[in-house]
């Protein structure tokens, strides 16, 4: 042990006398040898280490091209980095990510961490430039610019310039996606965003609880669309291959309260895509629809809700009116014209505006887009806004079965199964009652332990309620009232007429 200690203080020594001789030879070196010779000594002693080293190695600069944007190539190995080897780093950086509380763990400076590929061995090392001081000024200019460098054998340098650099960008690229915190954007009507801030779309953390589990709907149909999903995230080659853009559109179409816009939460959490929920009521024009349109990143989701009331889409595309209906029309622009208000009408979204970019030359602009539009009422919609081919899949939302109510009883009311089932399905074939309104009776916030059957009891008394409701004969006022509430849709009731106050149905 005393021996030990000795020759360790001995080895100390001789290290400490050897550092300060190098010390001294170097500061010589630097002082007194002429600028020429020192360096073609330096180009020497490189090129002579080079010929003896081998290994060889890459650097990926954090910040690289005109205007300096964070090089692709280096988020992805910082991502990839994390997943793979970070645990293996005796030294950490650990980031809270951008608008999630989720912890990101990188390798911290001058950390070296090795991975293996196919039994390549390649060494990481995370590296941060000196700043550079700015005079005249209090900051640096090169504030925070790190660069990985990776170092491996010279005989494997066409694996890891071909397949090992692809695998590490295209890992962290999707570690990249599931690590973000998903967004849920706005269009900013076009008074608020300027040529400087850029800001067309806001944005908020996109949190939503809804999931394909916790959607009432026929669990085929509902089967039919997760399939539908992978396959459409999984169809990057198949696109390209027939040509058209990796993109889908869906008409999600039924009564108000059937789970429309829980669909949609639902295929962005599935998806893990981020939402952009367009406002097509403050867009001015279609130029202005095609830069928000070019704004929105891949992996997303454009959401059109009430694609119905959105815009009068019907009226816009040329040969869809009656020649009466377009001299009218032309009368009244001819008016406007005169009375200076055609500047403000002509700039409009219109339905070739919005198909352009639905199946249009614009379709293309991006990729990995998921188009989903919502109505109620489907039968007001432009043909051509519906017709096959144009939106991928028309799904139907519609009332409650036994199947949805079973799935909401699990999520309400965590049952399998209740002696008051049978009671309930036979209810529900005789009574349309939307999900939103089963939902409601079965709601019991905050209570723990209760009794199942006392919500069961309240739900099936609501339907009988609407069963006895729907059963009774509507009165002159009633119709009255569904006409007027049906005009101010726009939906003509043809086949009802009203016969002594009891309403005659036509069909
Ligand atoms: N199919 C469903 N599965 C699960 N919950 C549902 C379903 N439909 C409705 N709900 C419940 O009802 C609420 C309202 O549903 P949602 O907003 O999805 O309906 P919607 O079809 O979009 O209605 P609207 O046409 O008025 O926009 C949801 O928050 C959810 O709790
Ligand atoms: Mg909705």
């Amino acid at each position: 042990m005393n021996m030990d200690h000795e020759s360790l203080m001995a080895f100390s020594a001789k290290l400490t006398s050897t550092i300060g001789g190098l010390t001294i030879i170097w500061t010589m070196f630097r002082q007194f040898i002429p600028y020429e010779l020192k360096h073609h000594l330096l180009a020497f002693a490189f090129k002579y280490t080079s010929f003896m080293n081998p290994y060889d190695c890459f650097i990926i600069e954090e910040y690289a091209g005109e205007r300096m944007n964070r090089h692709e190539l280096y988020i992805a190995s910082k991502a990839y980095l994390s997943d793979h080897c970070s645990r293996r780093a005796r030294t950490c950086r650990i980031e809270l990510g951008k608008d999630s509380d989720r912890f990101l763990v990188s390798i911290g400076e001058r950390a070296e961490v090795t991975d293996d590929f196919n039994g390549v061995k390649i060494w990481w090392r995370s590296s941060l430039h000196e700043p550079r001081p700015n005079p005249g000024s209090s900051r640096n200019v090169d504030e925070e610019k790190r660069y990985y460098t990776l170092t491996f054998h010279k005989r494997h340098r066409q694996v890891v310039e071909g397949s090992y650099l692809i695998h590490v960008l295209k890992k962290g690229r999707t570690i990249t996606v599931r690590n973000r915190q998903r967004r849920l954007f706005t269009n900013n009507p076009d008074a608020r965003w300027s040529y400087f801030t850029k800001t067309m779309w806001n944005h908020v953390a996109f949190h939503h609880p809804s999931t394909f589990e916790t959607l009432a709907m026929d669990p085929v149909k509902k089967q039919e669309i997760i399939n539908d999903l992978n396959e459409f995230r999984n169809g990057k080659e198949y696109y390209s291959r027939i040509g058209k853009a990796w993109k889908r559109g869906y008409l999600l179409y039924g009564p108000p309260g059937t789970g429309k816009s829980s669909m949609i939460s639902a295929i962005a959490n599935f998806l893990e895509y981020d939402i952009y929920d367009l406002e097509l009521t403050t867009v001015k024009s279609n130029s202005e629809l095609r830069k928000l349109f070019i704004e929105t990143t891949g992996k997303s989701i454009i959401v059109i809700e009430d694609i119905d009331c959105s815009l009068d889409l019907t009226g816009k595309r040329k040969g869809s009116k009656s020649k009466e209906e377009e001299e009218k029309d032309n009368s009244a622009e001819e008016k406007k014209r005169k009375s200076g208000f055609m500047e403000e009408e002509k700039e409009k979204v219109t339905l070739s505006g919005l198909l352009n970019f639905i199946d249009g030359l614009w379709s293309a602009c991006g990729e990995e887009r998921i188009l989903i539009f919502t109505t109620n009422h489907i039968e007001k919609l432009d043909p051509a806004l519906i017709r096959t081919g144009r939106m991928d899949k028309h799904i139907e939302m519609s009332y409650c079965d036994f199947e949805s109510f079973r799935v909401l009883a699990k999520n309400y009311l965590g049952i399998q199964s209740h002696k008051l089932y049978g009671t309930i399905s036979k209810l529900l074939e005789e009574v349309k009652i939307t999900p939103s309104d089963v939902a409601e009776s079965l709601m019991c916030v905050g209570f723990s332990n209760v009794d199942p059957g006392v919500y069961l009891e309240k739900l099936i008394k609501s339907l009988e309620k609407k069963k006895e409701s729907d059963q009774e004969p509507q009165t002159k006022d009633d119709i009255a009232e569904e006409v007027h509430k049906n005009e101010n849709n726009g939906v003509k009731i043809s086949n009802t007429c009203v016969e002594n106050g009891v309403v005659q149905n036509g069909n």
